[in-house]
C-alpha cells in the first residue's frame, strides 16, 4: 500500500504536535468508537515474538481516580525532595498529572508470562516484552493525537497504589498510567521545555555513524 505525500505529512504532523497533556483537559466524554479506535491502534503495535503482552484497563470511576490521585500526591512529595533546592522551586510549579480532569485513565499492563516461558526474540534479552508494551503506549499516544485527544503519562506513583486500586495481580507488570481527554489546545512545545526545566536536544547530537561517540549534552 502506497502512502501519499499528504498522508505522510499527516503522520509527521501527528508526531510533531503530540504533547504530554496535564493541564488542558476539558470536560467532554470520549465516544466509545473513538476509544475503541485508539485502543485498536495500541493493540496493533509491534511486539516481540508477536506476544501482544499488553492489556488496557479503562478507568472512568471517580472514586478509583481519586485513589490514584492520592497516590500521585504522596509519590510527588517524596519525589520533589530528591532534587536540589533550586530545582525543587521549579518542580513544585509544574503540573505533572491530570488524573481527575481527564475523563478517562488507561492503565497499560504487561503479562510477562503470556504465551509461555520461551518467546521468539526474547530468549537473550528478557525485557523485550516490556519494550513491546511501551510500543503500544506510543501507538495509543499518536492515535489519540490524530483523534485530537490529549494524553498524559503519569509515572510518579507507586505500583502498589495502582495494583490495589485496579486489582492488578503481582505477576502482571505495570507499564503506564495515562490520562486521556479532549483539550482546550495542544501546546507548541513540551511543558518542561517552556518551563525552562530542560531544552530540546538537537537531533544531530543524537545521531552517530558507525560507532557511538561521546558528544556534548
Ligand atoms: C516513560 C514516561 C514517563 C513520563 C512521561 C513521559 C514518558 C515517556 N512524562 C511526559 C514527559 O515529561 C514529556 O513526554 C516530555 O517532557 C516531552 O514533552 P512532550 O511529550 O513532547 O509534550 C510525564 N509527564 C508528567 O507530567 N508526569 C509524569 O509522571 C511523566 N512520566
Amino acid at each position: 500500500m502506497h502512502i501519499s505525500e499528504q498522508e505522510r505529512d499527516a503522520v509527521y504532523k501527528t508526531i510533531f504536535s503530540r504533547r504530554d497533556v496535564r493541564s488542558d483537559f476539558i470536560n467532554k466524554s470520549i465516544p466509545e468508537d473513538v476509544l475503541k479506535r485508539i485502543l485498536t491502534a495500541a493493540h496493533h503495535a509491534p511486539s516481540v515474538g508477536f506476544m501482544q503482552p499488553w492489556d488496557f484497563i479503562v478507568i472512568n470511576d471517580k472514586v478509583t481516580k481519586q485513589k490514584i490521585k492520592h497516590g500521585f500526591e504522596q509519590a510527588n512529595s517524596v519525589s520533589k525532595k530528591m532534587f536540589t533546592d533550586d530545582q525543587q522551586q521549579a518542580y513544585q510549579k509544574l503540573k505533572l498529572e491530570g488524573i481527575l480532569e481527564a475523563p478517562i485513565g488507561i492503565c497499560v499492563t504487561c503479562d510477562r508470562e503470556r504465551n509461555g516461558p520461551v518467546v521468539l526474540g526474547k530468549t537473550i534479552k528478557a525485557e523485550m516484552d516490556l519494550y513491546s508494551a511501551v510500543c503500544a503506549v506510543q501507538n495509543l499516544w499518536l492515535a489519540a493525537r490524530a483523534e485530537n485527544l490529549g494524553v498524559g503519562w503519569v509515572s510518579i506513583i507507586e505500583d502498589d497504589i495502582l495494583r490495589n486500586a485496579l486489582n492488578i495481580p503481582a505477576e502482571i507488570e505495570i507499564i503506564a498510567y495515562l490520562c486521556i481527554g479532549y483539550v482546550t489546545h495542544f501546546k507548541d512545545k513540551p511543558e518542561l521545555e517552556s518551563a525552562g526545566w530542560l531544552p530540546r536536544r538537537s537531533v544531530d547530537k543524537a545521531i552517530h555513524y558507525n560507532k557511538w561517540t561521546p558528544k556534548v549534552k
